[in-house]
């Protein structure tokens, strides 16, 4: 092995294990911050860790699969096929499995090239595939088959890789990426007759061009991913489906609410997806992608998506994604599914974000009639609870978090799954959710599990289950490969629910453009998915869901003179900062915070702390020169001064200075000595090259950054408990609270009111006017617990009468991300955002929580913006965004974030009113 993989050269490994890449598992994942339980949905992100990179094309080589004779996979000419390392090879270590659709071992690839690419494999700089260039379908005896190989690396590494692989790219190269096989198919070798014509339906081809470019729009903006979903669905015609014939409801006794038809409709194809049966003669219907074939032999299996025949029967998957949009009543869909099969013996577990655990706690107790189900809520392992007492029950609800902390797995490298063995052992340590053989798993929001690598994902995917669900109204967040981490959890339409298969059959030909992955994507989301808006009609063109009209406000708020005096004063000292920082080359990072707090003065001028206005006076500082200070050299008080400006960036969103990305930053936030804030990764990665802050040019190492401290999110205290009581906190001078006041003295008072801001600090100035003015209010904040939550919820929900007008809340503060989502909020009809925010989407979903089923009253939404401010400007930006989204997905994702970073540039330009 030794002789062989020099020819790699040092330099360029180093470089590879400088990169982050190691055969053994690396020090930075070890050390991440140990999991907080308990904090909401928030704290079930940031435990994600990132999202990894695309890999790209590298180069592509025609080589042999060997040892045929030894082993029974079948694979036909075009077929893909997966490349495993086999480390525990005994006759070699480097040993590289080749593995057709099925799972069955077809060969090797030889040993001269298996002793070039085990290690590289084994540290995950590249990844392989194959294609088949021969085929052993036609009963002789093979030794040997051609075969394409292809290897894929991240971009970042592809420069190293030229020296590494170079004896690759001087092959006789295939140089480009083998085309996506047609799906129009033949295997006539196959003891069997000709299939031409049997495959995915023939879609025309603008028609899928359209959709690519779709495709290519997907970012984190919620409107785009909609729209790319509508696209994606927009073949089925789902008003046509079954109701049905006898759905529990009133009637029967088992509902206490009769279910809507687009509810019956979903209930009949739910219980098709759990019934799903293999076609039993050649032209039966297709299922999970398999058809049957006639053959000379006997008749076999066709996977349609992947060109494998097989003569054993298929395992097919139960169960699929309901992605009914926002408010369409999937809980109360999920219950009956729940009902109508109670025949079948076992329990129901629903895992879901903490934010919504009292959501279907409620609508349990709303909807379904007494004695017809028992549930329980299981927060995690406690004295006295054992799978024996979970499986009495019909349906358990718990949290993602639970299931985390129960998986008998550690994260694997890579991803992949890890070793049966190691799962087996871990087993008897296991908690009881993973000791139940659950009749059915359910992931409600299950867009938070589109992280393969995260450990809720991972867990939920290990939980033991007949039958599997998932439940988003958003099952392509950011990209396709959101679906495929789906489909994994999911177990279903194998094996596109591998991760290699779904990557080389969808992912890669997507991104080259590829109409016939487009059109698999299309079938694939027809077989598992079923999706409704708001806007679906019914057979005869009414729409599924009657819900009251919007009416949108823009309310013009003029800035006091002395705000609008310190307002002006930061405007200027941040267009001097933002002249300098593109004179010197310097980040903006400073800059990024003057605006942060030119928005908190368009909310409040006391929002703003006055150690920034004294920073600001002040001429900046010289960046001083000399060795780099250490964390540990510092004073306690500097040491705490810092965590502080740190938990500040954090809660005001701030980016990180490198890669421009405030959710990044929120996954892993630390700071530098000299007070600028950056995703731990990126700065990690700038260090290697450079030990300079990027901001401020000034000397610094590792051991000058910071971290949050492990147990940094405290259980929720509302900051105002003791406020309600002291009378000397006086309510500070704005004109939006102003404003605000003004409305809700004017609404009805059986009117409710939900306000959002990002500013949780100005929520508390709402609250102490509210006080003053005598008005009842209540706070949701996404660190309550969940009892805490669910006393608020149901305490706001409750109607105003005459009796309880005094006692009973009209307002309910909220801050935009507290992770609300899912959240049913309809007794409020009004909806103030105190602050624009750059992502509409992130509003949309404000608005949700009170547009949705149940509502009954017009509902009005008042948008404040500051005269003459950053905020109009913000306004401008978020109707542009889109586009930047759309080059966002286009391009890979270093280049994106430069986008990105570019963008942002050009955004302060606009907002200060830079030339
Ligand atoms: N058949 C029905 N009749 C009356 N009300 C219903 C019916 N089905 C659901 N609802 C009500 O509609 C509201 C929205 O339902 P639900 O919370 O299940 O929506 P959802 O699809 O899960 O939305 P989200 O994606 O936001 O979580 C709830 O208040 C629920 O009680």
């Amino acid at each position: 092995m030794e002789s062989l993989m020099s020819q790699g050269s040092s330099s360029s490994r180093n470089s590879l294990s400088q990169a982050g890449l190691s055969n053994r598992p690396s020090k930075s994942s070890s050390s991440k911050r140990p999991r907080e339980e308990n904090n909401g949905v928030k704290q079930e992100e940031e435990d994600n860790p990132p999202l990894p990179e695309m890999d790209e094309h590298f180069v592509t080589f025609r080589t042999d699969v060997v040892g045929v004779q030894y082993y029974r996979g079948l694979v036909g000419r075009g077929e893909y096929v997966m490349l495993r390392r086999q480390p525990e090879n005994q006759y070699d270590s480097n040993a590289v499995q080749v593995i057709n659709a099925s799972g069955s071992q077809v060969g090797h690839i030889p040993r001269t090239v298996a002793a070039r690419l085990a290690e590289l494999m084994d540290m995950s700089a590249i990844t392989v595939e194959g294609r088949m260039v021969g085929q052993n379908l036609d009963g002789a005896k093979h030794y040997k088959m051609g075969m394409d190989l292809s290897i894929y690396a991240k971009p970042s590494l592809k420069e190293v890789l030229q020296t590494e692989l170079s004896w690759a790219l001087n092959e006789t190269a295939v140089q480009k990426p083998p085309p996506t096989a047609s799906l129009s198919i033949s295997v006539s070798g196959f003891k069997g007759h000709g299939n031409s014509g049997v495959g995915l339906p023939a879609g025309d081809e603008p028609a899928m061009k359209k959709l690519l470019e779709g495709l290519k729009q997907i970012g984190e903006d919620q409107k785009q991913a909609d729209n790319v979903m509508d696209s994606l669905t927009s073949d089925v015609d789902v008003s046509k489906l079954p109701l049905h014939p006898n759905p529990p409801g009133i009637a029967n006794g088992q509902l206490s609410t009769d279910m809507l038809p687009h509810q019956t409709q979903a209930l009949k194809w739910m219980i098709e997806r759990e019934n799903p049966t293999l076609p039993k003669a050649p032209g039966d219907k297709q299922v999970q992608f398999w058809v049957k074939q006639k053959g000379d032999y006997k008749d076999y299996f066709l996977n349609v998506a992947t060109k494998t025949p097989q003569y054993d029967e298929p395992v097919l998957g139960k169960g699929g994604i309901i992605a009914d949009g926002m408010g369409l009543g999937k809980t109360l869909t999920m219950l009956s599914l729940v009902l109508a099969t109670k025949k079948d013996k076992g329990a129901t577990l629903i895992v879901c974000p903490l934010s919504v655990l009292s959501n279907w706690e409620k609508q349990i107790g709303d909807h379904v009639a007494h004695g017809q189900m028992t549930h329980y809520t299981y927060h995690g392992a406690s004295k006295g609870v054992t799978a024996k007492t979970l499986e009495q029950y019909d349906v358990i609800i718990t949290t993602y978090n639970a299931v985390a902390a129960e998986a008998p797995i550690e994260p694997a490298k890579n991803g992949s799954p890890t070793k049966a063995k190691k799962a087996k052992g871990a087993a008897a340590s296991a908690g009881p959710l993973f000791k139940v053989k659950w009749k059915r798993v359910v992931a409600d929001e299950g867009h938070v599990m589109r992280n393969p690598k995260a450990k809720m994902t991972q867990g939920f995917a290990a939980l033991q289950a007949d039958r599997r669900w998932i439940c988003t109204g958003t099952p392509i967040v950011n990209s396709p490969s959101d679906l495929g981490s789906l489909l994994t959890c999911l177990r279903i339409c194998k094996p596109l629910d591998q991760p290699d298969y779904f990557k080389t059959l969808l992912l890669r030909p997507l991104k080259r453009g590829d109409p016939t992955a487009a059109r698999l994507l299309q079938a694939l989301i027809g077989e598992v998915l079923l999706r409704r808006t708001k806007e679906s009609k019914d057979a005869k063109g009414n729409k599924i869901i009657e819900l009251p009209g919007i009416e949108y406000f823009r309310v013009g708020v003029k800035l006091d003179e002395e705000t609008r005096k310190v307002y002006d004063e930061i405007l200027e000292g941040s267009r001097q900062r933002f002249q300098e920082a593109i004179e010197t080359g310097q980040g903006t990072a400073n800059v990024l915070s003057m605006l942060t707090r030119m928005r908190q003065l368009c909310l409040s001028a006391q929002l703003v702390p006055q150690s920034f206005l004294d920073d600001l006076r002040r001429p900046i500082p010289k960046v001083p020169a000399g060795p780099a200070i250490s964390i540990s050299s510092l004073t306690p008080e500097k040491k705490e001064e810092l965590i502080a400006k740190l938990r500040q960036y954090v809660e005001e969103d701030t980016e990180c200075g490198v890669c421009y990305d405030e959710a990044e930053f929120v996954k892993r936030p630390c700071i530098t000595d000299c007070g600028h804030a950056f995703c731990y990764p990126c700065i990690e990665r700038v260090l290697l090259t450079a030990p300079l802050c990027p901001m401020d040019r000034h000397p610094i190492g590792l051991p000058s950054i910071l971290e949050l401290p492990p147990d940094d999110t405290p259980e929720y205290v509302d900051p105002l408990e003791s406020s309600r009581k002291d009378t000397s906190l006086l309510p500070v001078k704005s004109a939006k609270i102003d404003e605000l006041v003004k409305y809700l003295k004017v609404f009805p008072g059986d009117e409710k009111t939900l306000v959002f801001s990002q500013f949780t600090s100005f929520l508390d100035q709402v609250a102490l006017r509210l006080k003053a003015e005598g008005m009842e209010w209540t706070r949701f904040d996404g660190r309550m617990n969940a009892s805490k939550r669910q006393q608020v919820i149901s305490e706001f929900q409750r109607p105003i009468t005459p009796k309880n007008a005094k006692s009973t809340p009209r307002v309910m503060l909220i801050s935009l991300k507290s992770g609300a989502v899912g959240l049913n909020l309809t007794a409020a009809s009004n909806v103030f955002l105190c602050d624009p925010w750059w992502q509409s989407a992130i509003e949309a979903q404000a608005i949700d929580r009170v547009h949705r089923m149940g509502q009954k009253k017009e509902v009005r939404v008042f948008q404040l913006i500051a005269e003459d401010t950053v905020e109009s400007a913000v306004l401008d930006i978020q109707k542009r965004k889109d586009a930047l989204v759309a080059k966002a997905f286009e391009k890979s994702s270093k280049e994106s974030k430069m986008t990105k970073k570019e963008a942002r540039f050009e955004e302060l330009k606009e907002l200060l009113g830079v030339q």
